[in-house]
Order: C-alpha cells, then structure tokens, then sequence
C-alpha cells in the first residue's frame, strides 16, 4: 500500500483507546472515575468502512454501540509535548464496538479486554474530517439505533483532553503516522441486535451508518 493518510486503515499499525474518559459513562456502567488515563488497544484488524456489516460474535449475548471521537496521528512522536500535540492530528468518526458480556466477565476474573475489544469489525470509521472541525473539544458526538436516539454527548465533558492523552500516551509508546487514538464514549450505551442498523455523528458536519449481522460460520472446505 502507499502511505496516503487518507488511508490509515489499511497500513496503520495501532488503535490505542482510553475508556471512561466521560463521567457519565463511568456512572451509567457504575465504574470508577479514573485519575489517569485508562488505555487499551484494539488490533487494527478491527476496521470497518462504511458499506461493511458490523458483526455480532459468535458466543456473545450483548454488543455495544459506543461512538467516539478518533483522533488519526498525522506524523510519528515520541514524547509528544501538550503544546504540539494538535500539529499532529486529525478527526475520525468511529465506533468502539464492545462485547460487553465478554468485557464483564475479563473484569471479574482480572483479565484483559482484548477479546470484548478486538473482535472483528469492531471498529467501524469513517474518513478523515479536519476543516470541518475547528474546536475538536467542542463537538457533539450523537448516536442512533434504529432512528431512535440512544447517545448524546458534547466531547466539552472529555476528562483528559486530546494533548493530555497524547503526552501521556507517547511518553510510553511512540505515536506513529496512521494510528488512530479513541477518546473514549458518552453515556447512553447499550446493545444492539442482529438486524439493527446503527447511525452516528459528529453535529452535522460527518456521519455514518452501520448494519448489525449475526457472524455466520464461515463453510470451508
Ligand atoms: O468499555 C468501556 O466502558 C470503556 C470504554 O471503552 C469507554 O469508556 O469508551
Ligand atoms: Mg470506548
């Protein structure tokens, strides 16, 4: 592949998360407010585009919607300081799928997420918006199941903010060109069923919509 950013997806080598970076989220699913960043990653083999099925697991019993704010690295860093940090992105819209039986069942055995987390197609996107979004901390994140609204958020209440969540990060793991870094969801998650189609936002400016498919056994010969 040529390194167009406009194409992350394909050669991008990470997606670093930070969950409960809303304190809304945080009490909705009766989790403590971090003090400092909680970061995860998802393997970039989760990626979907618009015109693809998101996809239940099977064995899982409850997916989750959580729409976030992606935020695409646009050179590499390694301690990234606060004050540079926004030459070095760009916006995404993007969807954090969650097993959220599989995530509660890791969290009371003291297990990592990886497989609630890293699912495939788990991370639905869309391009990259830079001009459309002047104020990155000052946008609405909004979600609907079925044109029923289930989130609605302003990324105004993120509790670490995008150059707080790139020095920390990059301070332990080098950013690079074409990774995607997800800020964290809202309140008003909840599941979704084969059959569902799933449509989200950032205000007016971006918007994409997904549909939800059982994951079928693939028939190999
Ligand atoms: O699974 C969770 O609740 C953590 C998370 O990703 C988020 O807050 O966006
Ligand atoms: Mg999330």
């Amino acid at each position: 592949h040529s390194r167009d950013i406009k194409r992350f997806w394909e050669w991008g080598r990470k997606i670093v998360c930070v969950g409960r970076n809303y304190i809304d989220h945080c009490a909705e699913l009766k989790n403590p407010v971090p003090s400092s960043p909680l970061i995860f990653l998802k393997p970039t083999s989760a990626y979907i585009r618009e015109g693809e099925p998101m996809k239940i697991p099977t064995g899982c019993d409850s997916v989750h919607h959580e729409v976030e704010l992606g935020i695409v690295i646009s050179k590499n860093g390694s301690d990234i300081q606060q004050s540079q940090a926004m030459d070095y992105v760009g916006y995404v819209l993007a969807l954090d799928m969650t097993a959220r039986d599989w995530q509660d069942k890791a969290k009371s055995k003291g297990q990592p997420w990886s497989m609630a987390k890293g699912f495939d197609t788990s991370c639905p996107i869309s391009g990259i918006e830079k001009e459309t979004i002047p104020d990155p901390h000052n946008i609405n994140l909004w979600l609907n199941v079925n044109d029923e609204s289930k989130q609605q958020g302003t990324t105004k209440d993120m509790i670490f903010t995008i150059p707080f969540l790139i020095n920390y990060i990059s301070s332990v793991m080098q950013l690079e060109e074409g990774d995607l870094l997800l800020t964290g969801t809202p309140k008003g998650v909840g599941p979704v069923r084969p059959g569902d189609v799933i449509h989200c936002g950032i205000d007016s400016v971006v918007s994409m919509k997904f549909p939800v498919e059982e994951e079928k056994e693939s028939i190999t010969s």
